[in-house]
């Protein structure tokens, strides 16, 4: 595992933490779940997040998805220090800037498929991209499936909804939190090779939390936490130096 090199923050970064600190609680109850982290993320690249359980996978992507606040340091959304900005400012973030993926899916049951998928352009009074919304759909085989309510799919297929979702709105950054967590291994093997796939097509910017060293392999990164710390980053990663380089993090601990 190589150590993490302190990122230069370019144009060719999309999202990056400064010296991010993120304390839940006070006094004797506290937990600093981030302790100082520092780490760039790349435009077109597609990047997991892994660490032992309590790291701080998930407060890390939720501070730079705008979805928490750190208690100090700096979250970098291109030019925009998401620590400094309003609530109101941040929901407009999350909305036009930002696509998520959850392991629950969390589509509108109420809604088809179309409209899940187009909901948040909507909400952000846009249209989309011409080809586009086709170009996903036949891609993630959800053709003849659009017309359909979330109940009538299987979970990989409500998955698939939720990458087009995401991905629908060329949002700077698609955060991806335990996608296949919920998913037979087939599944979870589609929407991640779709996921890979959105970066080597599209130039998609993908930021992925998993606790799966098969798929983090997916990945062109993997960027180690371990006690809210950075613990050094892999490049280029297949199944056996992900597990590796975990069992090393074991180790030290
Ligand atoms: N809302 C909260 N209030 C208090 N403590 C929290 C809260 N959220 C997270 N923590 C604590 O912060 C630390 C980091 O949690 P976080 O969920 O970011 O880790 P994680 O690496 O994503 O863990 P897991 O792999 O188990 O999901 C843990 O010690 C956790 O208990």
């Amino acid at each position: 595992m190589h150590p993490l090199q302190a990122p230069d923050i370019t144009q060719a970064t999309a999202v990056a933490a400064v010296d991010l600190v993120k304390v839940y609680g006070t006094g004797d109850t506290a937990v600093r779940a981030l302790d100082g982290v520092t780490v760039g993320f790349a435009r077109a690249q597609f990047t997991a997040i892994m660490g032992p359980s309590g790291s701080g996978k998930s407060t890390l992507m939720h501070c730079l998805a705008g979805l928490d606040t750190a208690t100090s340091g700096r979250a970098l959304l291109g030019g925009t220090d998401l620590t400094a900005q309003s609530d109101r400012v941040l929901t407009k973030v999350r909305r036009e800037r930002i696509g998520f993926v959850f392991q629950s899916f969390n589509l509108l049951p109420q809604l088809t498929a179309e409209q899940n998928i187009l909901l948040p352009l909507e909400l952000a009074g846009r249209s989309a991209e011409r080809g586009l919304l086709q170009h996903l759909t036949e891609s993630l085989g959800l053709t003849g499936r659009l017309t359909h309510r979330p109940g009538e799919l299987s979970g990989g297929q409500q998955q698939r909804v939720a990458v087009a979702r995401a991905l629908v709105s060329r949002p700077e950054v698609v955060f991806a939190d335990e996608p296949t967590g919920n998913l037979d291994s087939r599944s979870g093997a589609e929407v991640l090779t779709f996921l890979r796939n959105s970066v080597r097509e599209l130039g998609q910017t993908v930021v992925m939390v998993t606790h799966d060293p098969g798929a983090a392999a997916y990945a062109d990164r993997v960027v180690m936490l371990a006690d809210g710390r950075i613990a050094g980053e892999l490049h280029d990663p297949d199944h056996g130096s992900i597990a590796a380089a975990l069992q090393e993090l074991g180790a030290r601990r």
